[in-house]
């Protein structure tokens, strides 16, 4: 759960059912995983990196801060980052605890760095993030001889690492995440031999890309990856592509507004994050995909959306990871498709920001969504007639904007508690939706 700082106030916007189709286009913002990525790998590598098309949203921002206090020298322009990077062996012990904010990538990415640095650092972040999972990456850094101390034998933060010479180990890893995969990966940089995770189902490989445009070699199958110690990471300019997680807000509400024709220009379309665009399809959604192109080793592409009927599907399996953070927006649409949509295999979304099962189930059933939880996901019976009402974010970006959607299709206005989160992945969220309702 995100917090409010001191003295800021609550954000609670009122949303009003649109009486018109939402038309037009806008260009996605930055994809918040490579941005991530970007800011990182640019910091260990040799010389100086450009990146363009970068996320400031809050969740990036806070891997910025992170890497400037381990000494590296970053400059912030309106329309690039550049970094200096250090090199793999160029960080300096931070004098201040590391805040990962919100962001559940930042600190398991930089665990897995901060395994291979001879100094000790804390990492912390705010209240959610003191509540998630990160077992899930100390455990196998300590089976590399990473020494990370923290609540509940390192399961919680606050984490103290101390780093050292790790050793290569092949990680069969319980859950398909691209983040202990990523942490396990780079801290494989700092490892003697070979590093190796196999997943049970392919996560997403922005890590194992961006890797090899810094001229690092990491052999990837189908569900898994590896990687040699010692490997130098060469300084590359990095465009990142437009975040297909935020445009599938307006993709669903572009599908579920009548009237609506939008196009949304610079989506990431790589393959291990298009299972929003495989479930619109199968919904019978009208989509459209052109300009298809290819920057920086992930392709992106235009999309045209226009309003259309919709029928409930059956989500689960291999799906699930390449849609994992678009759920909440999938169980929107589902309310408006004709029959079931049932979504299992999902228990993952019970560690991020918030148990998104609960949020999303309570807080959709609450403005008059026919919805249920199950163990693994949830079932929704379309299509449903969403009443005006107070709904609660509960701090967490994703069902903030998610609760946005349903107060475009209500009867009556619904109010949406704390939507200062949603600046957590995408910052202009509110001025998009106001271009393409025409209410500029
Ligand atoms: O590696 C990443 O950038 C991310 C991986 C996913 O988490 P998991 O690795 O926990 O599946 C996703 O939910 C998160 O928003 C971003
Ligand atoms: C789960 C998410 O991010 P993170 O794990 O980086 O906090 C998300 O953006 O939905």
């Amino acid at each position: 759960m995100k917090h409010r700082k001191k003295g800021e106030k609550p954000l609670n916007k009122t949303v009003m059912p649109l009486k018109s189709g939402l038309q037009g286009n806008i260009t996605i913002p930055g994809d918040k995983s490579i941005s991530h990525r970007a800011v990182l790998f640019a910091s260990l590598a040799e010389g100086e990196t450009k990146i363009t098309g970068f996320l400031r949203g809050e969740d990036c921002l806070s891997t910025i801060s992170c890497m400037k206090k381990l000494g590296v020298n970053i400059t912030e322009n309106d329309d690039e980052i550049i970094v200096n990077g250090k090199g793999l062996h160029g960080f300096t012990e931070p004098n201040e605890i590391l805040n990962v904010g919100n962001s559940g990538t930042t600190i398991r990415l930089l665990s897995g760095v901060l395994s291979g640095q001879p100094f000790s650092s804390v990492l912390v972040g705010d209240d959610s993030i003191a509540k998630r999972p990160m077992g899930r990456v100390t455990g196998p850094l300590k089976m590399m001889d990473a020494k990370i101390d923290g609540r509940n034998v390192a399961e919680f933060t606050p984490l103290h690492i101390r780093g050292g010479q790790l050793k290569g180990i092949h990680y069969l890893s319980p859950v398909a995440s691209a983040q202990v995969k990523s942490a396990i990966l780079l801290a494989g940089l700092y490892a003697k031999g070979e590093t190796k995770i196999t997943e049970p189902h392919k996560s997403r490989d922005h890590t194992e890309r961006m890797l090899e445009s810094f001229g690092v070699r990491v052999e990837a199958t189908t569900d898994s990856a590896a990687i040699h110690g010692g490997q130098a990471l060469t300084a590359t300019d990095i465009h990142v592509p437009g975040d297909i997680s935020s445009a599938a807000f307006m993709l669903v509400a572009g599908a579920v507004v009548p009237g609506s024709e939008i196009t949304l220009r610079n989506v990431g379309m790589n393959p291990t994050r298009t299972g929003i665009i495989d479930v619109l399809q199968a919904m019978g959604a009208d989509l459209t995909i052109h300009n298809e192109r290819y920057l920086g080793g992930e392709p992106s592409t235009d999309l045209t959306i226009r309003y259309s009927s919709l029928t409930g599907i059956t989500i689960s399996g291999e799906l699930i990871p390449r849609l994992i953070d678009e759920i909440p927006a999938i169980a929107v649409l589902a309310s408006q498709a004709e029959g079931t949509t049932i979504i299992r295999d999902a228990e993952e979304l019970k560690v991020k920001e918030t148990n998104r099962i609960d949020t999303v189930v309570h807080q959709l059933a609450q403005i008059g969504v026919s919805i249920e939880a199950t163990e693994d996901g949830m079932v929704i019976h379309g299509k449903s007639d969403i009443h005006g009402g107070t709904v609660q974010s509960f701090h967490d970006h994703r069902i903030g904007m998610s609760m946005v959607l349903c107060g475009l299709i209500s009867t009556d206005a619904v109010i949406v508690k704390d939507t200062e989160a949603i600046a957590v992945s995408y910052p202009s969220f509110f001025e998009d939706l106001q271009r393409l309702s025409g209410d500029k």
